[in-house]
Parts: C-alpha cells; sequence; structure tokens
C-alpha cells in the first residue's frame, strides 16, 4: 500500500522522498569517472602503434595474458570488452535520466542556458550531445572487439580500420569520447567539490584549463594513433598483404624467449 502511495504521489507516508536519485547520480558520476580513466589507459595502449608494429603486438599479447597463457588467450579480451560493455550501459542508461525527453524540455534548457550564459551550461549541451552520439558510436565498436577478440594486432587492427571502414566511426567516436570524457571529469571535480581549496573559483579557472589541455592531448595522440593505422592498411591492402601474416621480428622473439626462459617460462 506504501509503494502505491509513493508511487502516484512521489512521497511515502511520512512525507519523505525517495533517495535513490541521489543513489543512481552517484552510481552515474562512479561509472562515468570509471569509463573517463579507462580511456586514458585505452587511448595509451592503442597508440602503441606509434612506437612500432612490433611494439603494439607485445601489447596485444600481453592483455591476452601472455605471461600466463602460452601465445596469449584473446578470451581474456572479450571478458574485459563486456565488463566494459555493461559499464557503458548502466552509465548511458543513467545519463538517458537527464536528456531533455521533449520540446518543451528541450525548450527550457536552452532558454536557461541563454539566459545564464555561463560556460558551463553550455558544457552540458556537448556533454548530452555527445553522449547521445556514443549510444550507437560506441556500442558498434565494443561488440566488434569483444566478438573478434582474436583480430587484434598490427596489421588486423588496420585492416579493420582500412579496409572494413571503421574509420569515419572512429573519427566521430575519438572527438565524442574526448569532449564528452574530460567535460565529464571536469564536471566531477566541480561537482563533488574535489580540489576546491580555498578559492573554489580560481580552482574552477585552473581546472579548466587542465580540461583543455587533456582534451587537446588525446584527441591530437588518438588521431595520430588513428593515421598510423589507416596508413598500415591501406599500405597491407594495396600490397594484398594477409591481414594475419603479421610477424614479430626475430629480435623481439628472440627477447620474449629470454624472458620466459628466464622465470622459468615455457619457451
Ligand atoms: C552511450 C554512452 C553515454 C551516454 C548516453 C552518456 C551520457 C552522459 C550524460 C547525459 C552525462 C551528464 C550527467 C549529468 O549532467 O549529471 C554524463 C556524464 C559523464 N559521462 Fe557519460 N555518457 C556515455 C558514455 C560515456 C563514456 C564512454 C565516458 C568515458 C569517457 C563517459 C564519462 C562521463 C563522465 C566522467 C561524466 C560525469 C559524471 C557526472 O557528472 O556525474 N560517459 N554522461
Ligand atoms: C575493453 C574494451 C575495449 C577494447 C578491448 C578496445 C580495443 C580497441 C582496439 C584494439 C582499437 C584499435 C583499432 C581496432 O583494432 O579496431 C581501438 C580503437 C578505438 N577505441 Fe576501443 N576498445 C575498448 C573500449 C572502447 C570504448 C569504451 C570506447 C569509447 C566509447 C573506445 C573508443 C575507441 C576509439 C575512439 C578508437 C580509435 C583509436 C584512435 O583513434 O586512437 N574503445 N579500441
Amino acid at each position: 500500500m506504501s509503494d502505491l502511495i509513493e508511487g502516484y504521489l512521489g512521497k511515502t507516508v511520512e512525507r519523505k522522498k525517495s533517495r535513490l536519485p541521489a543513489k543512481l547520480d552517484f552510481i552515474q558520476s562512479f561509472t562515468g569517472g570509471f569509463l573517463a580513466l579507462f580511456m586514458w589507459a585505452h587511448m595509451m595502449l592503442v597508440a602503441s602503434i606509434l612506437v612500432s608494429n612490433d611494439f603494439m603486438y607485445q601489447v596485444t599479447k600481453l592483455l591476452e595474458g601472455s605471461f600466463i597463457f602460452e601465445g596469449g588467450n584473446p578470451l581474456l579480451v572479450s571478458i574485459a570488452a563486456l565488463v566494459i560493455f555493461v559499464i557503458f550501459i548502466v552509465h548511458a542508461a543513467l545519463g538517458m535520466r537527464k536528456l531533455p525527453g521533449n520540446f518543451r524540455q528541450y525548450q527550457l534548457i536552452k532558454t536557461h542556458s541563454k539566459s545564464m550564459n555561463h560556460d558551463d551550461t553550455k558544457l552540458w549541451f556537448i556533454q548530452a550531445f555527445t553522449g547521445f552520439a556514443m549510444f550507437f558510436l560506441g556500442s558498434i565498436h565494443i561488440y566488434i572487439i569483444m566478438t573478434h577478440p582474436d583480430q587484434i594486432g598490427p596489421y588486423e587492427s588496420s585492416a579493420r580500420v582500412w579496409e572494413e571502414y571503421m574509420w569515419p566511426l572512429y573519427i566521430l567516436l575519438l572527438l565524442a569520447v574526448e569532449f564528452h570524457g574530460t567535460i565529464g571529469l571536469y564536471r566531477l571535480c566541480v561537482k563533488w567539490g574535489w580540489f576546491d581549496g580555498d578559492n573554489p573559483k580560481a580552482t574552477r579557472k585552473a581546472l579548466k584549463k587542465v580540461k583543455w589541455a587533456l582534451t587537446v592531448f588525446f584527441l591530437v595522440l588518438g588521431f595520430a594513433t588513428l593515421a598510423a593505422y589507416m596508413k598500415i592498411g591501406y599500405e597491407n591492402s594495396k600490397n594484398n598483404i594477409p591481414r594475419d601474416s603479421f610477424k614479430p621480428s626475430s629480435a623481439q622473439i628472440m627477447n620474449y624467449e629470454l624472458k620466459t626462459k628466464s622465470v622459468g617460462g615455457i619457451a
């Protein structure tokens, strides 16, 4: 009965409001913060291609658990992608609560944003737009990676980027995730008062500068990385080099054998 009253009136019999929205906000912040930090690591790992094909191959094998399973096990990548996908879906579902649901709500928020003329309110629009875009772009990418974990590597990834036309999607996803992630982290700091110090106004200014620096850094890194995969993919497809033909250089193989032997492993 009390559920019924609360359901219709939005208040309990004791006239108390539910704490659920506050809990959901916390979960949204937590999942958003986690995803943003995960993306920093992700961008660095994917950028290993900028060092060399061999290095990217080694990073891939390491993430497949080559220190436990001989030659690595791609199933580990699928499991990691599934976990990230679940967190991504929880965050997106909670994000939906904040998007304007009809024209009247959109009109109100637009008018409010104009009359406030405050940078942070404008940032929220970018947050909502990029979040919406990621529903589609992010889901496609994570699903493909989750179901093809054995096709990650300097040649396989490049073939996907170039021959399977993932590059237009990656350009949009990169822009969306970098703006959304850094604006999100900035919002987290402001919302929960981290680093407020004695003068929150000055901190906010400084945070905004850090936010921009991070956005620019990860966008430059991301586009350089994408260009590297596109170049390898284009050249391999022009020269008919199969995507599964990458072999690490003999120096890298020796290095790997030396390391596994020295820890008494397989070699
Ligand atoms: C379909 C995908 C996504 C949707 C629909 C979405 C939506 C949203 C929305 C609407 C907000 C604003 C919440 C608010 O103003 O209180 C938000 C916040 C945030 N998002 Fe996302 N997001 C998505 C994916 C991501 C991804 C991949 C990342 C990681 C880079 C991320 C990181 C964040 C962060 C750090 C916040 C700040 C959390 C807060 O203000 O409490 N989001 N998201
Ligand atoms: C565990 C989960 C994930 C794995 C294993 C993964 C793996 C990869 C790999 C291997 C690439 C290289 C290109 C390719 O092989 O197709 C890539 C690129 C990319 N990924 Fe992910 N990814 C994951 C999650 C995400 C998420 C959640 C996002 C954002 C919502 C994302 C955004 C991107 C972008 C933008 C690129 C292009 C890279 C660049 O231009 O620097 N990834 N990812």
